[in-house]
């Protein structure tokens, strides 16, 4: 046997040859042997708890200059970054709306205004990106997108003066959602193409923040996400695939603006995210990968939005024919507990709708903002330690672990997860956290968003009080 733990030629990333035999010697060893995914993932927690002994052995006043926010810094990396998307931009040529969107966003988080002439490029940019018969796309003349209309539309609620909000037609962009929508329900992300999770929520989070969310767009959606949860509590890009937090997010945020929340397994769905926070303290994408800090939005703020939803979790536990109360000592079912009842309507539905009712569709996205948030599902003072230790780039701007290079991606989704932190304990949206809530010096606080669409709440205010 090769004498080498590394089998670079086998197509998998285990570490030691697998073998035939189940007999022998390497069999044997296989208990002990690596997988590549189970080094890096060493190598990852050896860099991170250096970060972290470092960060413990330090004295106080060090400790918080270590877990500073450096808002300056973040501010000059993004605006920068802003300045260069200018007409001779050519690198991620098709992703200019969502560098848009990730800038103004990252930038509206810090609290940082837009001047008049930045804002009125970005109306006029956005606005040659707009496709005759409805939807943005990546740059101007390109095919329409669900993603790009979902940054496009998201940039000009942030920006949120009335010429960026009433650029917007929205009619043309009901009738783009409604050619992207396929006869199972569900989303394709361009004429023609792929069906997915990203595609069902990028065209319900639009059509719910301009209020033009209606029955036709919405019929058989909740049951096409409903097949994407898995056997492990997570939701998957599509039918038959992994449990990811990116989709978990997407498919979760769908069906709450809908009002199909209670369909998925709510207990389910919270192990599942709640075990994506890792040793690091944060969070990985889907099983057995590597922690990254844009999870710390995507797992972390799935996590902010079902602390609203407890109550329907505990109404699912309570009246699941195997419910937790008829478990005999033994952990078997009491078999008296077999209804085969379906579990009654949750008290969480908000409205009852009859008829195209787009407002009161739409005005599900209010009503969520205002449930009593119970607290936090993970440790979020270690989020917000990852974020500030291990993600924030001194120079500026965010990253997704230590060795590796910061990008406006990153920014955006660290910064989304250390707002969604640091208000994780208020018991409504907008209300201040105290002092321990935010890790670091109270001036480390960010603007607080709306969770179902990662928008600055003050932001989403400002849209439904004008459409
Ligand atoms: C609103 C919108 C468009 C949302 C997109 C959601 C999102 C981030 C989906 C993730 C897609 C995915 C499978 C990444 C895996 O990448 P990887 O294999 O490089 O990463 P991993 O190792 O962390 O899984
Ligand atoms: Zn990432």
């Amino acid at each position: 046997m090769d004498s080498s733990p590394i089998d670079s030629s086998s197509s998998s990333s285990t570490l030691s040859s697998p073998t035939s035999s189940p007999h022998s010697a390497a069999h044997d060893n296989q208990s002990r042997t690596l997988t590549l995914s189970q080094l890096e993932q060493c190598k990852v927690e050896e860099r991170v708890f250096e970060i972290y002994r470092i960060f413990s052995d330090a004295p106080a006043h060090t400790q918080t200059l270590m877990v500073e926010l450096w808002r300056d810094k973040h501010i000059e990396f993004l605006t920068r970054g802003f300045n260069q998307l200018g007409p001779s931009y050519h690198v991620l040529d098709a992703n200019r709306p969502w560098l848009c969107y990730w800038i103004l966003h990252s930038r509206a988080l810090l609290s940082e205004s837009i001047d008049t002439e930045l804002e009125n490029n970005t109306i006029d940019f956005l606005s040659r990106c707009k496709d005759k018969n409805g939807g943005y796309g990546g740059g101007p003349g390109q095919l329409p997108h669900l993603a790009t209309t979902y940054a496009a539309v998201n940039t000009l609620v942030t920006l949120g003066s009335d010429a960026a909000l009433l650029s917007i037609n929205r009619e043309e962009l009901h009738s783009f959602l409604l050619r992207m929508k396929d006869s199972c329900g569900a989303f394709r992300m361009h004429t023609a193409g792929e069906i997915d999770v990203r595609a069902c929520y990028t065209a319900i989070s639009v059509a719910s923040i301009l209020n033009i969310l209606d029955l036709e767009l919405v019929t058989g959606l909740g049951d096409y996400i409903l097949r994407c949860q898995t056997y492990e509590g997570g939701i998957a890009g599509e039918p038959g695939s992994e449990a990811h937090g990116g989709y978990t997010f997407c498919g979760l945020a769908t069906m709450i603006l809908i009002n199909e929340v209670d369909k998925l397994d709510l207990s389910s769905l919270i192990d599942w995210v709640a075990f994506r926070q890792g040793v690091e303290c944060g969070f990985q994408g889907r099983t057995n990968k590597l922690v990254d800090g844009c999870y710390s939005f995507w797992q972390g703020g799935s996590l902010c939005i079902i602390q609203r939803l407890l109550s329907i979790a505990h109404h699912q536990i309570k009246s699941s024919p195997i419910s937790l109360k008829h478990l005999s000592v033994d952990g078997n079912a009491d078999s008296a507990s077999f209804t085969g009842c379906k579990p009654d309507r949750s008290p969480y539905q908000i409205h009852d709708f009859d008829g195209e009712e787009a407002g009161k569709r739409s005005a599900i996205g209010l009503e969520f903002i205002k449930i009593t948030n119970e607290g936090p599902l993970f440790h979020s003072i270690a989020l917000q330690q990852y974020i500030l230790l291990c993600s924030q780039v001194l120079e500026g701007g965010f990253r997704d672990k230590p060795g590796k290079q910061r990008d406006h991606y990153h920014s955006c989704y660290c910064l989304s997860g250390l707002s969604v932190c640091q208000y994780s304990f208020s018991k409504t949206a907008d209300s201040p956290p105290l002092p321990n809530a935010v890790l670091g010096l109270y001036s480390n606080l960010l603007e607080p968003i709306h969770p179902l669409y990662n928008v600055v709440l003050e932001k989403y205010y400002k849209v439904q009080a004008l459409l």
